[in-house]
């Protein structure tokens, strides 16, 4: 079944408790966190401290994205903030298994994230030990970017790698994700559909929610 995940990095910040509510109620099923830098990426947005503070105002899963160095040094902060799923990049990462396991021992579910121009085998030998793998549709950093479609035999890839080792991990992609594009997406087998413009841009928040759905094939 697909998931939605409204990614807040396109929300009125100065209202989060409320856009989150609004997308809650219109259908959401994780809150999607991007973390950034100013370094990884070219973007400084949220660290632990707000992620903290938006914890009780959802109950739904907060998918903590990480676009930062280092971020063994901060896993333990986000866990502890309430981050329900926590994923890193793999390009920034030495040990891949050693931080796939801090962010297990903390309490939260791992996921691990690729840009669209790292080729999809840096992740194969970790499939096994992921809860996530999320592929990036746009080059991180901002929102309302155009989707790079070469990513698209990414999914296919990871999905026919999961179906030959039955593996239980979700699939999830991000970035420009709207009507036109999510459905190439669900047919290459991802499960979870990061949007931030699609949804937050739009005054019906309820409304854009459903028309990804009905876009993706899902429909209800
Ligand atoms: O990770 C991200 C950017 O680094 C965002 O989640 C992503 O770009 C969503 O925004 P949009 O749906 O507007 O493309």
């Amino acid at each position: 079944m697909t998931k939605i995940a409204p990614s807040i990095l396109s929300a009125d910040f100065a209202q989060l408790s409320k856009e989150i509510r609004d997308v809650e109620e219109g259908g959401a099923d994780y809150i999607h966190v991007d973390v950034m830098d100013g370094h990884f990426v070219p973007n400084i947005t949220i660290g632990p401290l707000i992620v903290d503070a938006i914890r009780p105002h959802t109950s739904l899963p907060l998918d903590v994205h990480l676009m930062i160095e280092n971020p063994d040094q901060y896993i333990p902060a986000f866990a502890e903030a309430g981050a329900s799923i926590i994923t890193v990049h793999q390009e920034v990462i030495p040990h891949l298994h050693r931080t796939i396991q801090l962010i297990k021992d903390s309490g939260a579910k791992a996921g691990v994230v690729i840009n669209p121009a790292t080729p999809v085998e840096m992740v194969r030998d970790i499939l096994n030990d992921v809860d996530l793998v999320l592929l990036m549709t746009v080059n991180p950093g901002f929102g309302g970017q155009s989707f790079i479609p070469q990513v698209v035999h990414k999914i296919e890839q990871i999905d026919a790698w999961r179906k030959a080792n039955q593996l239980n991990l979700e699939i999830e992609a991000d970035g420009g994700i709207n009507r036109d594009t999510i459905r190439q997406c669900t047919d290459a087998g991802a499960d979870v559909l990061v949007a931030g413009s699609a949804i937050f841009k739009q005054a019906d928040r309820k409304q854009a929610i459903s028309n990804l759905l009905q876009a993706s094939e899902r429909g209800d």
